[in-house]
This record gives C-alpha cells, structure tokens and sequence, in this order.
C-alpha cells in the first residue's frame, strides 16, 4: 500500500495510576491541556507544533458535541486533521495509527493524541459512588435495538467480565485449560511491575498460588485474572519525520498497523476461540515487512489472563491451542526470552479506562527509546503493540520501530 512508515511517536505522558478514591478530580479539558503540556515537554516540542489532534468519544467529556473543536479553542491550537475514536480498550492503538496516517497523507506534521480519564469534580446533586460505578465500566449498551438488550441483557451476560469468562469456557472446551498456565501470565507481569514504580500493584509481588486461591470472579476468571479499574489518562504525540528530526527521543516509528472489527459481543461471533486480533496482526506484520519472531518485545492488551492468551495465539507468536505450553515454556519478564508487558501490563499497571491501552504503546515507546528504567531490555528497536476493545471484538495492532 505504498506505506512509508515514517510518522513516529515522539513525546509521550501518563498519569501514574491512582484509586478513584485518591486520584484529583479534574476536569477533562484539564487533563487534555495538562496530559498536551507534559507530553510536549517530554517531546522537546512547542504547542506551536501541532497542527493535528485525536480524541477519545463525547461520552467522556463535560460537552457532549464537537469534542475535538473544543478541544482544540482550550488548547489555542489550530489544527488540519481532527478525529475522534471510540473502540473501547484500542482507541490508544486507532489513535496512533490514524494520526500516523493523517501525517503520511500530508494532512498535517504533529498530532497530539490524548485520553483523559480521571474523574470530573462532581456537582452538588451528583452519587459520587453512582458516578465512580458509571466510570467503571457500565457495560453493554442496552439501546434500543442493540442485539445485547435482547439476547445477552436477559440471560446474565452482563459487561467484560462474563464475555470474557465465556470466551475461556469455550476455549476451555476445545483447547483444555491449564490454570497454572493463566496464573503465571499474571504472575511473570507482577514481576515486571515490581520493576515499575509507576504500575499500581509495585512492591506486591505475586504467586501461582496467590492467583489460583484469589476469588472467583465469572468462572473460571479469578480478581488477580481481571484487571482494576484505576484513575489515569495518556497522551503521545505522532510527529512526521521532519518534526521527529527535532524531537529530543529517539522516535518509534510506526512501521505497520492493523485495525478489526465486527461485532461488539462475542454471542455474534463467529469463533470465539478465533479473534480478530488475528487479521489485525496479520496487516500490521504484513505491512513491516516483519514476523512475530522479529519482535523484541511483545506488549499485548491484558484487561484479562484470557485476552493474553488468545492474542498471543492469533497474532501468530504460537500456533492456535498451543498458547498454555508457550506460556508454561516461556519466561515472559522483562529478564527472560519473551518480554510481554513489561511494564506490568495493565492487570499489573492498573486499566485507566480506555486509556488503559496507552500504557502499551507508552511502554513500547518507552523500551524503543531507552526510557524504561531498572526494566529497561538490552535490545529493544521492534515491538508488536495489541489493543482490544469491548469483548475481543475490537481489536488494533501496531509494529513501532526505532530508528
Ligand atoms: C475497555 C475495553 O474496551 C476492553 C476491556 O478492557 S474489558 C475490561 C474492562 N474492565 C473491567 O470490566 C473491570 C474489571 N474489574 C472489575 O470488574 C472489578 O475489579 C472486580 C469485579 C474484579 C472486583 O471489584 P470489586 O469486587 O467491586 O472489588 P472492590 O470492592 O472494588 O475492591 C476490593 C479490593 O480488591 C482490590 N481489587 C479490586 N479489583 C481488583 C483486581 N481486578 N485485581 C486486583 N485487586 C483488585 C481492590 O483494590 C480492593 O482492595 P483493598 O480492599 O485493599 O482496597
């Protein structure tokens, strides 16, 4: 397709991830302004720069119409190519490959992408404990019409939670299911996070057993299996070569990316077992010129020990059914020969909403340009990036490369 693969990020901001309880409410064009200005200063870039902005959904927000507009009038920016994206946990992964391709076009040379999720300050007749249920995760659309509403709604089959543990059933099913296998996902990434004094969960290391005698959640996923909510939010900034030349990091190009979907719950699939994490991957390698086993590091989407799995399947890292002998096989920290989240991924880190995902593509970034601190890998110039949004039903892929 012709792709050049030169627009990189070059700047980057993430909140550290905080409980609701303890995290300062601001206001979301705050967070927009204060997560622009971070990620500029660690650009080594101006306001002036950016001539491109990509926001998360109207739903977030305090307008609920022309997000990037206002957006832009808080900002003082004037701006060639506005978008917004809502796929759910890939809306880090659409962002950067839109702004990227915003760039290739010519459209414009630096684009600030940016999710602000910490809470707004609530007003006077507001639950706050009703708002922070809201924020987290309400689940599956009930509007009229929605398939959900009728065929899922009704029979229990209520938000993440419950799709994904009937995604593991049915691989179960036809795969088996070796729990120690999903225990040490969670496990090998606590260990990484013990290398992150950013990631929630730093300084509490964890055990198989610790996972396996945690409490059932939606069977057979346990609480150390599934993801906590935090406060957060994330931005990057995607730069054309030109600007890139003049950022102060070493740029992580993106080389390829993948986008599918379909569907938004799994009932409407047509493999559960097979998701579309595959043909996204498939693009995104397609488009590098590369293969998994060309990756240094492998920073998978992780709202659950299942969504690893099967992403680590599909991308093509190993065959389909054989994902628990590669786990059991394989060391996934950070010291080891298959580097996955090393950041902690976000069962480790924290999931800050739908900015949650950026803290892939941050960490990627982070390892591309030698930012990762005790974690830091030896060699680190290819990663394969995932993001999944809703229930395995949105899905996002990138390959970033360094220079
Ligand atoms: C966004 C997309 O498009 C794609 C996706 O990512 S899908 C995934 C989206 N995310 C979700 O759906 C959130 C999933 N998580 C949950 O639903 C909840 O964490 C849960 C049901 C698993 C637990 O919630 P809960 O039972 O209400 O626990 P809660 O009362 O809040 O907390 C009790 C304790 O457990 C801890 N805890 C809560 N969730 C935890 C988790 N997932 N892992 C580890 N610890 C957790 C809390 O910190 C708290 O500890 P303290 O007592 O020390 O403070």
């Amino acid at each position: 397709m012709g792709w050049k693969g030169e627009a990189a990020i070059v700047g980057a901001a993430q909140y550290k991830p905080q409980k609701y309880s303890e995290a300062p409410q601001m206001f979301h064009l705050e967070q927009v302004a204060d997560l622009a200005k971070q990620a500029l200063d660690d650009a080594g870039l101006q306001a002036s720069d950016l001539d491109g902005l990509v926001i998360n959904g109207p739903h977030f927000h305090e307008a609920s119409v022309f997000v990037p507009a206002m957006a832009a009038e808080y900002l003082g920016l004037a701006v060639n190519f506005a978008e917004v994206v809502d796929l759910g946990g890939t809306t880090p992964v659409g962002m950067v490959w839109r702004a990227a391709a915003a760039i290739e076009m010519g459209l414009c040379q630096a684009v600030l992408c940016v999710l602000p999720m910490r809470m707004a300050p609530f007003g006077p007749d507001e639950d706050p404990s009703a708002m922070a249920r809201a924020m987290r995760f309400g689940g599956h659309s009930t509007a009229f019409g929605a398939p959900e509403a009728e065929f899922d709604l009704p029979y229990g089959h209520l938000g993440q939670n419950t799709g994904y543990a009937m995604i593991a059933k049915r691989y179960a099913a036809q795969y088996g299911y070796d729990e120690k296998a999903m225990a040490k996902i969670a496990v090998d990434q606590r260990t990484n996070a013990l290398a992150n004094p950013n990631a929630i969960f730093h300084g509490q290391p964890l055990t198989i057993d610790d996972v396996l005698n945690s409490r059932m959640v939606a069977d057979p996923l346990r609480v150390l299996e599934i993801v906590m909510p935090v406060a957060g939010g994330a931005a990057v900034i995607v730069a054309s070569k030109e600007v890139a030349a003049r950022a102060r990091n070493r740029a992580a190009h993106i080389t390829g990316f993948g986008e599918r979907l379909g569907y938004k719950s799994p009932t409407y699939s047509p493999d559960m077992t097979e998701t579309p994490v595959g043909p996204a991957a498939r693009r995104a390698f397609a488009m590098a010129g590369l293969k998994p086993s060309d990756m240094h590091a492998a920073q998978i989407y992780d709202c659950y020990t299942i969504t690893v799995l099967l992403s680590l399947e599909d991308a093509g890292f190993c065959p389909k059914g054989e994902g628990m002998r590669f786990i059991l096989e394989n060391d996934l920290t950070w010291k080891g020969n298959f580097p996955l989240n090393t950041h902690g991924g976000q069962l480790s880190f924290g999931q800050a909403g739908s900015a949650g995902g950026f803290s892939q593509v941050i960490e990627a970034f982070d390892q591309i340009r030698g930012k990762a601190g005790e974690r830091q890998l030896k060699t680190c110039d290819r990663v394969f990036v995932s993001g999944t949004g809703g229930v395995m039903s949105e899905q996002g892929a990138l390959i970033l490369e360094g220079a």
